[in-house]
């Protein structure tokens, strides 16, 4: 376990660039009480090809933070940067994926949604945005549905659609923000390991939000434990590979230990 925040991405033993760094950031909300501090003095980086998880119990402030990454939210202190450009607002290097199956247009079919994202994301020509576009649907299991809406997707399908939307863009960063955390257990752990599938093959950097122990095991090769109110870093966590290949019947000292951090983290008041 190491409690230091480290501003170098490490995957295994090897000192990689980082292409995320988080610099001291807290993060406020104005309310008609005063001001919320969600999230308090936290600094991490990603290395490329990482897959790192913030967990934490709800309202410790993990989608703030993610939205702050995504360029939604502005930090009140320290800085974001992007392969080291402070981050001022949301770009094409960035695509999330929230946990709301409306994240799709419902006026656009299965097919439009992805097309759409690239021809406004990328500037691409219709053609080749649609042939893109038909290759991802087809890599998550929707070839047979590019024609539907989004209301007539069950709750899984809808996701299927927006990781195909995201990977699509092929952006620099993926941010999910509890995207399996509406569905029913078995969709979700089918989804988990597509994703897990995904992210291999394409070697993709995430960063993944939850507030599931199991489910930062599955997707995560590093995992950052945030205090409750307001979310400070407790600890991270590596996620050696064959913990994943055990399965979840392996996770057993890594469970513990992560579960001692983020039930004993001391709760602290808002300021
Ligand atoms: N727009 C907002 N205005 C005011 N307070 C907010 C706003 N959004 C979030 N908060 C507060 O900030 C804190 C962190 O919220 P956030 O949604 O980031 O937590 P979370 O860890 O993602 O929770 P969950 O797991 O339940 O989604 C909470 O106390 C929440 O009430």
């Amino acid at each position: 376990m190491n409690v230091a925040p480290r501003l170098t991405g490490l995957v295994g033993d090897t000192a990689l660039p980082s292409l995320l760094e988080l610099d001291h950031v807290s993060i406020s909300y104005p309310t008609p009480d005063g001001i919320l501090t969600a999230v308090e003095d936290v600094s991490f980086s990603i290395a490329a090809g990482e897959r790192l998880v913030l967990l934490g119990p709800s309202g410790c402030g993990k989608s703030t933070l993610l939205r702050a990454v995504g360029g939604f939210l502005k930090p009140s202190a320290g800085e974001i940067r992007m392969n080291g450009r402070r981050i001022g607002a949301p770009g094409p290097d960035r695509m999330t994926v929230f946990q709301e199956f409306d994240q799709l247009l419902p006026w656009r079919t299965v097919l439009g949604n992805v097309r759409y994202a690239l021809e406004r994301g990328k500037s691409m020509p219709r053609r080749d945005a649609e042939a893109i576009a038909r290759r991802w649907l087809e890599r998550v299991g929707l070839k047979n549905f590019v024609d539907a809406f989004p209301h007539t997707l069950s709750g899984g399908m809808k996701q299927r659609v927006a990781i195909a939307r995201a990977f699509a863009l092929e952006p620099a960063l993926l941010l999910m923000d509890e995207p399996f955390a509406a569905l029913d257990a078995l969709t979700r752990r089918q989804m988990q390991d597509e994703l897990l599938k995904l992210c291999e093959e394409t070697g993709n950097t995430a960063l993944f939000v939850t507030h599931g122990i199991d489910e930062a095991i599955r997707v995560g090769t590093r995992i950052l434990a945030l205090t409750p109110h307001p979310g400070r870093l407790a600890a991270t966590f590596d996620v050696p590979p064959d913990t994943r290949a055990r399965g979840s019947s392996g996770f057993g000292e890594l469970e513990r230990r992560i579960q001692e951090t983020v039930f004993s983290a001391p709760e602290i008041d808002h300021v």
